[in-house]
């Protein structure tokens, strides 16, 4: 063996190790795609066991779905969930801890993008222009990181049609037009459907039963079939159903008087102040539950906790 090559051996194995620890060093303080932060499936878990209350079947699902996903060093698609229930269930809420667990900057990562349907893509008589800028968004972002995350909020005041620019992205292609989505999220959160979810759950409680007892299967095809038939769900008729790209129909179950309760607690002690029990109830029996007789679910689930406790501390 020539000693030169042994030298330019040992260089190059030098450079390489310098700039894979440069990279690691880098990637400690700057921000970087996803395949420098794996995904911590216990804190994932630990975190939605901690901070969301009453929905057992969206913790379940999303977990299992998340860590299944992001073990698969070559999943054929990327991963596609679709988050239904009325407001104030946590939707949002959930999309936030899930960014928080994928990039350390959550929601306001690089690499996470947020689209609203009322202010992105409010005319519809601009359906083609926004499937337009759709393409080219996603194809810009998934291109500058493979593992983008891209969630799409009030998905039933998204116009018909506009979504379904982005099935190709979503289906089991290797690559289109060279760039590859398959190590892409994508997360559409939706009301529609919450009509079908308060009445399993209204039977449910009707009945006896747990809610901790309704299984994803109670609701996940009808719900898939509701907003496929539901011309207000953003996924009317779409081809993203009919070619089974979305991966799980979530539901997100109303929430009762002692979830409400919960999430006073919760807000209580994110503002740092002892738990006044006094308060905790003065502010959940504030709130309005539905249907009429029975009164079980708040109607607009905790989404309205945070200004009734400002309220609450008001001296007028
Ligand atoms: N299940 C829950 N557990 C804990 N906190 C919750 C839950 N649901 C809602 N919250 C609290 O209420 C706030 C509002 O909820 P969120 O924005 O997630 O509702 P949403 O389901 O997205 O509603 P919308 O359909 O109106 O957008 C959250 O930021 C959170 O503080």
């Amino acid at each position: 063996i020539e000693p030169i090559t042994v030298g330019i051996a040992i260089g190059a194995a030098s450079v390489i190790t310098g700039y894979l620890s440069y990279q690691d060093l880098y990637c400690r303080f700057a921000e970087c795609c996803g395949k420098h932060r794996p995904l911590n499936a216990t804190a994932l878990k630990l975190d939605l066991e901690e901070k969301l209350f009453g929905q057992h079947l969206a913790a379940e699902v999303i977990v299992k779905a998340l860590t299944g996903f992001r073990s698969n060093n070559n999943p054929k698609k990327p991963l596609t969930l679709s988050l239904h229930g009325w407001a104030g269930t946590g939707k949002n809420f959930v999309s936030q801890i899930v960014a928080e667990n994928l990039y350390a900057k959550g929601l306001k990562s690089n690499f996470v993008h947020l689209f609203v349907s009322t202010l992105h893509f409010p005319h519809e008589q601009h359906i083609k222009l926004y499937q337009d800028q759709l393409q080219r968004w996603i194809r810009g972002n998934v291109s500058a990181c493979a593992s983008s995350v891209f969630i799409f909020d009030e998905m039933d005041k998204l116009h018909p049609g506009v979504i379904d620019a982005i099935k190709p992205f979503l289906d089991y292609y290797e690559q289109v037009d060279g760039v590859s989505y398959r190590k892409a999220i994508f997360i559409f959160l939706s009301n529609a459907g919450g009509d079908l979810i308060t009445k399993t759950a209204l039977e449910f409680w009707r009945a006896g039963r747990k809610r901790e007892d309704i299984q994803l299967k109670d609701l996940e095809h009808a719900l898939s079939v509701g907003v496929f038939n539901n011309k207000h769900s953003g996924l009317w008729r779409s081809g993203l159903i009919y070619k089974r790209l979305i991966d799980y129909f979530i539901p997100f179950l109303p929430l009762e008087y002692t979830h409400v309760k919960m999430c006073v607690r919760a807000e209580m002690k994110a503002r740092g102040s002892a738990i006044d029990e006094d308060v905790v109830t003065r502010v959940a029996e504030e709130m309005t539950f539905y249907p009429k007789g029975e009164k079980i679910f708040s109607d607009r689930g905790c989404k309205t906790v945070q200004s009734r406790l400002d309220f609450q501390f008001l001296d007028v």
